[in-house]
């Protein structure tokens, strides 16, 4: 049977987090296993507090896990330190693994940040270029493309620290100004290009947050050594449902089941929508807020 690991925060009321994520994998046919970055207290209302697990612990739970059963693909959700994002991209290193699937967590629609812009900047510099695919909503991508504009400029003012004059330090604040608005600025197909570019892994922005009947998620993957790279475009229709918590948890773990499975990136892709597209069609209507997507709508081998 093949195997997949998530590495991700628990979410107990069961939508998201290590508890969706290995109903999706099961729900797909294969062998789940989890390895927990952090507690968290939420549930259908919002996420009210995370407690992550000590660095040392988190190493252990994942080391004697790939030490005993190789994934066939990862899936890497919640992270919520720059020491936790050193341990994984060390454990994925040494284990050489692949079909890494990082869904990059920033924040939930309602409640606590999960993680701030440090340890964004060090998922971009250290685990998005081991990646086969970094799945970020809409707001997500807007704040990775800010992050990756403004550590190229601080990484330039340092340079101009020496002979830095007033009306250069107005001349940087403007550029900055200049360069968040263009990142907000941005179509979808751009900014995967923008991160895939600048971080050497496919990107596929998911449209769950954009405007219009459909629901549109677009995938950058490199064409060439260049970097040229092309779009794709993963098309469906918007449902209209209260029971949509936990639809990134359950598509980055779709496509890392599906890669598990052997399928290639693109097809994965699509099974992962189909798989989102009917747990949303179900509309369960589980709790008293924004509801669990039901993961056992489509169940397949
Ligand atoms: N109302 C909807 N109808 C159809 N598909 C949707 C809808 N909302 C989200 N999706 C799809 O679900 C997947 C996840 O997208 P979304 O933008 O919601 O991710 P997310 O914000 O990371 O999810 P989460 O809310 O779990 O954090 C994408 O494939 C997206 O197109
Ligand atoms: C633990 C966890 N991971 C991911 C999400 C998705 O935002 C969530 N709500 N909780």
């Amino acid at each position: 049977m093949p195997t997949v690991l998530s590495i991700a925060g628990s979410d107990p009321s069961g939508g998201a987090g290590i508890q969706g994520d290995i109903k999706t994998i099961f729900a797909e046919g294969c062998y789940g296993m989890g390895a927990v970055t952090g507690l968290t207290v939420q549930n259908t209302l919002g996420v009210y507090d995370v407690m992550p697990v000590p660095t040392d612990f988190l190493y252990r739970q994942i080391d004697e896990t790939l030490s005993d059963i190789r994934p066939d693909a990862i899936k890497i959700g919640m992270i919520v330190s720059t020491e936790q994002i050193d341990v994984i991209v060390g454990l994925i290193k040494r284990y050489g693994l692949e079909n890494v699937i990082v869904d990059p967590v920033i924040a939930p629609t309602s409640g606590v940040e999960f993680a701030n812009d440090e340890v964004m900047k060090c998922m971009i510099e250290k685990l998005f270029p081991l990646s086969t695919l970094v799945t970020p909503n809409l707001p997500e991508a807007k704040r990775i493309c800010e992050i990756i504009e403004n550590f190229n400029l601080q990484v330039e003012g340092k340079w101009q620290m020496q002979s830095q004059t007033q009306s250069q330090v107005q001349t940087q604040s403007q550029s900055q100004t200049q360069i968040k608005r263009k990142a907000a600025n941005l179509s979808m197909p751009e900014l995967a290009c923008f991160i895939g570019q600048n971080c050497g892994c496919s990107v596929l922005i998911k449209g769950g947050h954009a405007e219009g009947d459909d629901a549109t998620d677009y995938l950058w993957t490199a064409s060439d050594d260049d970097r040229i790279g092309c779009i794709t475009e993963f098309k469906d229709e918007r449902v209209e449902t209260t029971s949509s918590h936990g639809t990134g948890c359950a598509l980055s773990s779709s496509i890392a089941a599906n890669m598990a499975k052997g399928h290639m990136l693109e097809a994965a892709i699509y099974r992962g929508k189909e798989y989102v597209t009917t747990a949303l069609k179900s509309d369960m209507r589980i709790g008293t807020g924004n509801g669990s997507v039901n993961h056992g709508a489509l169940a397949r081998q």
